[in-house]
């Protein structure tokens, strides 16, 4: 089990983290996300040794992870970190890249390895293909296949689809994260992509202000986000208070919610005259003005016209939610 107790960590006079604690069962994924520049490249640099905390430990079972003041040549060989930058041999090839640290006694295991491996990754037909030839994306799913080539207990993964598009990003995904369940690899996964976390992410480390400020799993991040903050990590969100809503309400409050979770009719509801419509593949994305001022976001099956007027409902269900938090 991964234990991180109280880590803190400064850049000279800059606090980037503070007081951060969580632990990871073998064979969890856990994501790390939040605003850019909120820390979670930092994390991960802590975790694999590269960064000295100011305070706290990282324990890996019974094993101390050590920063740099104790361990000059960071990472642990049950640990893999695939940074941001990959660390290829460019004028190597692929197969070689993946198998270079795989035990040359037994060829057979290293053939059947780097076979599996190449497959995971859909890149079986460069096996032979120099990296240096290869691009950014093909690099990089290169790059994960030479961390997971001598089976890590835990991995430790900084936006590890950020250069490949999205036609091979969904294959990999479920190949790669499928693979580390089956072979019980904890994964800790820094990542912008709502797509790489809600579907695979067993729990989500949010962080801002230096703080772990929300740690749940996807659905209760997603269906009580705490705050605006955390909601739109996901995507677009409306605050719409409750008095709009219900004007019999006696309540102040206002509620977080998602576009999706609006819909439109011709009478009854918010009243919102329509701005710009947004093509998104299997609906529109509608903007629209609430009394004149306030911008709302809903979904649409059909473009609405600039101007037309539209009724917004939201499911008491949804209201009940979101009223919880
Ligand atoms: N070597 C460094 N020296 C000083 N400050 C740094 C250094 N590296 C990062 N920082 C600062 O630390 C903060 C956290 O950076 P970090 O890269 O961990 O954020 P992040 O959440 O991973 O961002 P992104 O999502 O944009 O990759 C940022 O303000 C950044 O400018």
């Amino acid at each position: 089990m991964l234990k991180v107790n109280a880590l803190s960590f400064s850049y000279k006079d800059e606090t980037i983290l503070k007081n951060i604690s969580f632990h990871a069962d073998k064979g969890a994924h856990i994501s790390i996300i939040g605003e850019s520049g909120c820390g979670k490249s930092t994390l991960l640099k802590l975790l694999y040794g590269i960064l000295q905390p100011n305070e706290g430990t990282i324990f890996w079972g019974d094993n101390q992870i050590l920063g740099p003041d104790y361990n000059l040549v960071p990472g642990e060989k049950y640990m893999k970190y695939l940074s941001q930058d990959f660390d290829l041999m460019p004028f190597i090839s692929v197969e070689e890249n993946i198998s270079q640290f795989l035990s040359v006694f037994y060829p057979e295991e290293l053939k059947k390895r780097t076979l599996e491996l190449l497959n995971m990754i859909e890149m079986l037909p460069f096996a032979k293909t120099k990296v240096k030839y290869l691009s950014g994306g093909q690099q990089q799913r290169v790059a994960l296949a030479r961390v997971l080539a001598q089976k890590p207990e835990i991995l430790l993964l900084d936006e590890p689809f950020s250069h490949i598009d999205n036609s091979r990003k969904n294959n990999l995904r479920r190949n790669l994260f499928s693979y580390l369940k089956t072979e019980e690899i904890t994964c800790i996964v820094a990542s912008h992509d709502t797509n790489d976390i809600l579907s695979f992410a067993d729990e989500i480390i949010v962080l801002k202000d230096q703080h772990i400020i929300a740690h749940d799993t996807p659905e209760n991040l997603y269906n009580f986000p705490k705050n605006k903050y955390v909601a739109s990590l996901f995507g677009d969100v409306n605050v719409i208070p409750i008095a709009a809503l219900k004007p019999y309400a006696t309540i102040e409050k206002s509620i977080l919610v998602y576009p999706s979770e609006l819909s439109a009719s011709d009478k009854n509801g918010l009243k919102i005259k329509v701005t710009k419509s947004f093509f998104k593949g299997s609906h529109y994305l509608i903007e629209g003005l609430l009394n004149d001022s306030e911008i709302i976001l809903f979904n649409s099956s059909r473009a609405l016209k600039f101007n037309e007027v539209v009724y917004l409902n939201i499911a008491l269900e949804t209201i009940n939610k979101r009223l919880k938090e």
